[in-house]
């Protein structure tokens, strides 16, 4: 594979750009075409599931051209070609010799589905029976703690994958949540991550959940360490942990070392990207939470999506369609970030779950062939809960220098039907990307402002400029059913493939992170200087032992 720059349909989108970009005025095309949104959204509807979404892609700087010309791009990358090299278990993620298989992890169909000549299901439905034995124990009450009482609070201990998936998720599907069963996270080294958490628990009570695939990371076993020492302080033996600790991750050695029993360890596989883990044992604080059968509706709701990516001709398919779009803006109008919307609160940590998701798939400037990039890769990604955007950063959308690619999100049916909040909140989902689209000209602002009696005639001119809104700005909206277990799977799993689809036409290898090594290696180097033992510390850059030296002369402790 070239680089992006290379293939032909790059070239062509860059002419398409340079002609007619400054045409494709997203106002004048609804006017002239009164089908723009018949031809421009698309639907998804779960087999199976309840999952219902509508995506509208109508709201973009696009015409019938553009749209083939992008959809050339994903052909000619061979988007498809490397999507079924997934599937089929092809070790795509060659830096580290593995393959991208956490579409097996959610696979109910349970079509074989191979890693070196061998089918990965059966272990896959060994841990799925393991975390639902568990999960059913915790919620049914028959897993006691060390004085024989049950379970009312499990702490998963983990951090980036491990954290991110299972916190975003719980959130999220809060409605489905057990009365009188509560999750904690504690992710940061920081101490007072766990210091919070541990005031709200009691030792008899609590599951500890070490969450990590590697089983090395410093911060989760730092934090694993310090919660066994404080459940110790309590239980005083050691053969209670047993009942208060269990442990997710792909290294049995670091858990039986830990002193978890491996009986109590569940596994998952080096296939799984940790940004892609959620649907492995890393779920397990989603499937006592939910219960399983919610759990697997999750895992139903994402294979139905994962289906959809692996059959839908390109220009059907939502998760392609979502990743050249982005293209688009990120590559040819020099977009920087995109911004993820839910109008749901329950959804207020999805945009943080696709900041690893995407900017750690995407955040490379390395081709698969070991070139460095001539274009930008990965998009920064950020958003926060409709209607709060609004009250803090959406001046900057309408009226900033830069153009920031929106996607809206919003449910149909609220959980929580208190008058008229749901219409409220759509009415605004829908203003916003109305707004963002059409603008406000020089005439409408005037035409207000002159009827307007607080503001002087002689003030108008000074003031018009500041008033009007240029519009022109891109959106997605997506809209579903409801915030279930289904529709929340196909919405995450239709990010990742966006993520896939993007990587491929940029030539990259979406499946490492060889970016987050540096620092920690760093840290290590570093940590043994920071003892109060009154030694001056030179061995870095001027700054670094300026701050290292400022902090050891004032520490405290
Ligand atoms: O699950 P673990 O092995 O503890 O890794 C945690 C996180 O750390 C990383 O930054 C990799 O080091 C993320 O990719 C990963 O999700």
């Amino acid at each position: 594979m070239v680089k992006a720059t290379q293939l032909g349909a790059w070239q062509q989108l860059q002419k398409h750009y340079d002609t007619i970009c400054k045409s494709l005025v997203m106002k004048d095309m609804f006017a002239q075409d009164k089908e723009r949104f018949e031809r421009f959204h698309r639907t998804f509807k779960g087999e199976h599931t309840d999952a219902s979404i509508l995506f509208d892609f109508s709201k973009n700087r696009i015409n019938d051209e553009t749209f083939k010309l992008l959809l050339n791009l994903a052909k000619e990358a061979d988007v498809e070609g490397m999507r079924d090299k997934m599937f089929s278990g092809e070790h795509i993620n060659f830096t580290e010799d593995r393959a991208v298989l956490h579409v097996a992890l959610r696979n109910v169909s349970n079509e074989p589905i191979m890693d070196n000549g061998k089918d990965v299901m059966p272990e896959v439905n060994e841990v799925l029976a393991q975390m639902k034995q568990c999960a059913d124990s915790i919620r049914d009450g028959s897993w006691k703690g060390y004085t024989g009482k049950r379970i009312t609070d499990v702490v998963n201990i983990g951090i980036g994958g491990s954290d991110l998936g299972p916190v975003m998720v719980t959130e999220a599907l809060k409605p489905y949540a057990q009365e009188g069963l509560n999750v904690h996270f504690v992710s940061n080294i920081d101490g007072t991550h766990l210091a919070e958490v541990l005031k709200a628990i009691n030792p008899e009570t609590s599951l500890f959940i070490i969450a990590s695939k590697t089983f090395t990371t410093q911060e989760t076993i730092t934090n694993a360490e310090s919660a066994k020492a404080w459940f110790l302080e309590s239980a005083k033996d050691k053969a209670h942990v047993a009942k208060h600790f269990v442990a997710l991750s792909t290294n049995a050695d670091a858990v039986s070392k830990f002193g978890i029993d491996t009986k109590n360890m569940f596994k998952f596989w080096d296939w799984v990207g940790g940004r892609y883990s959620l649907w492995s044992a890393i779920g397990l604080s989603i499937a006592i939470y939910i219960g399983f059968d919610n759990f697997h509706q999750l895992l139903t709701g994402a294979h139905e999506m994962d289906k959809h990516f692996r059959t839908a001709p390109l220009d059907q398919n939502i998760p392609v369609i979502l990743g050249v779009l982005g293209i688009w803006y990120n590559n040819f109008f020099g977009a920087e970030t995109e911004a993820i919307l839910p109008y749901d609160q329950y959804m207020h940590r999805f945009p943080a779950y696709f900041q690893q998701g995407d900017m750690e798939s995407n955040g490379k400037y390395v081709t698969r062939t070991g070139e460095r990039v001539d274009y930008s890769t990965g998009p920064i990604i950020w958003g926060e809960p409709g209607t709060n955007g609004q009250h803090a950063f959406y001046q900057l959308i309408h009226q900033g220098t830069k153009i920031v690619p929106c996607d809206f999100l919003a449910p149909i049916e609220t959980f929580n039907p208190i008058g008229k909040h749901h219409d409220i909140l759509l009415s605004n989902f829908f203003a916003q990307t109305e707004a963002l689209m059409r603008g406000k000209d020089e005439q409408q602002v005037r035409a207000e402002l002159q009827n307007d009696k607080s503001v002087k005639l002689d003030q108008i001119d000074r003031i018009v400029p500041h008033k009007i809104f240029l519009g022109n700005r891109p959106t997605n909206s997506i809209m579903f059913q409801k915030l279930t277990p289904a529709t929340l799977g196909a919405l995450i799993a239709m990010y990742e493939h966006k993520i896939f689809t993007q990587g491929v036409i940029w030539n990259i290898n979406s499946f490492d992170q060889w970016g987050v090594e540096l620092g920690k290696q760093l840290a290590k180097a570093i940590l043994p200087e920071l003892g109060k033992d009154g030694k001056t510390i030179d061995s870095h850059d001027a700054s670094t032992n300026g701050l290292i030296n400022y902090y050891k002369q004032n520490k405290k402790q």
